[in-house]
């Protein structure tokens, strides 16, 4: 059941929404985590929400679901290349799990699949390997998006990436504010994280539960060092697990998690001040170095 009033051959960056959602057919389905973009002005906005020096020649879509947002990135794949005139480089890979929309994209962009200037995967995320991607512009499925998050993160790349607006809060704390945790620290080990667009229910079909934001992911090293980036991951997840604990009782009640041997001779040798106080309040330079104490004291196992 195709509505063909539009489709292949309207110029990139025009479709509207609601017209691709019936154009595909099946509708989409919250249990499957199908929340399509509705509102234009968002989907015009995101590209742009890149960093400006960002390389566009190899944009990656996760969930292209009816092809609202991958209009969009084709839009600004092809409006980049008439600019440089480069454009047998630029390549927008999507990957979508479900198949009747796989099919639908190949369908509505038979055409950029032609000139090779979009590349359809069918697969889930999780498990299929990620092409190789200058950045990542995506309105993620909910139910996944921390794995996927951090399936991305560490390949060092601009992210542009829809999240549950409370996630997207918990990635941007700082310490000391309340939903700052283990998701803060690790995303902030790998990039700078900003939420740039708050979006309401309204903007969506069928509607999430919850508000959305946006956030960009601008990777950078960090301003510490850590010689085991394993290792200090899974300590800072163990130290959030006792967040309202003292720094020293967490580290004590949290070898299970973190690995360490011997708890007792990383708090023997750690300052005292940092020992008093919560895992919610340290700053992530401070986990760093706490790491570091631990991993030549503490004797952690192998992950
Ligand atoms: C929130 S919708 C976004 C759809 C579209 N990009 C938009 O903005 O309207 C998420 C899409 O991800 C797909 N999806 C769900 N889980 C997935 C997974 N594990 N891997 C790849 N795609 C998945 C869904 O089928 C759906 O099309």
């Amino acid at each position: 059941m195709t509505d063909s009033s539009a489709g292949e051959g309207t110029a990139y960056g025009q479709r509207d929404p609601d017209a691709l959602a019936r154009r595909a057919g099946a509708r989409a389905d919250p249990d499957r985590d199908q929340h399509f973009l509705v509102d234009d002005r968002v989907l015009d906005r995101i590209p742009g929400y890149l960093p400006d020096d960002a390389d566009r020649s190899r944009l990656l879509e996760i969930g292209g679901g009816a092809g609202a947002l991958t209009d969009r990135l084709l839009a600004a794949a092809t409006g980049d290349a008439a600019a440089t005139g480069d454009s047998p480089s630029r390549r927008v890979t999507v990957i979508e799990r479900d198949g009747a929309f796989a099919e639908f994209l190949r369908e509505e962009f038979a055409a950029a699949v032609a000139d090779g200037l979009l590349d359809v995967i069918e697969g889930d995320a999780l498990d299929v390997d990620l092409p190789p991607f200058s950045a990542c512009v995506a309105n993620l499925p909910y139910g996944v998006s921390s794995e996927i998050a951090f399936r991305l993160l560490p390949e060092k790349k601009p992210l542009v990436v829809m999240f549950q607006a409370e996630f997207a809060d918990r990635m941007v704390a700082s310490a000391g504010e309340s939903a700052y945790g283990r998701l803060s620290v690790s995303a902030q080990h790998y990039a700078d994280v900003e939420i740039v667009e708050r979006v309401p229910k309204e903007a969506f079909d069928p509607q999430p539960a919850v508000e959305s934001a946006v956030v960009r992911c601008t990777p950078r090293d960090p301003d510490y060092v850590v010689g085991d980036e394993a290792f200090f991951l899974r300590f800072v997840k163990a130290l959030f697990t006792q967040r309202r604990k003292t720094v020293r009782n967490a580290v004590r009640n949290t070898a299970h998690i973190s690995g360490l041997d011997d708890p007792e001779a990383v708090v023997d040798a750690a300052d005292e001040e940092l020992l008093r106080s919560r895992p919610g309040t340290l700053e992530p330079a401070a986990f760093a170095a706490l790491a570091e104490l631990a991993r030549e004291r503490g004797s952690p196992a192998e992950a």
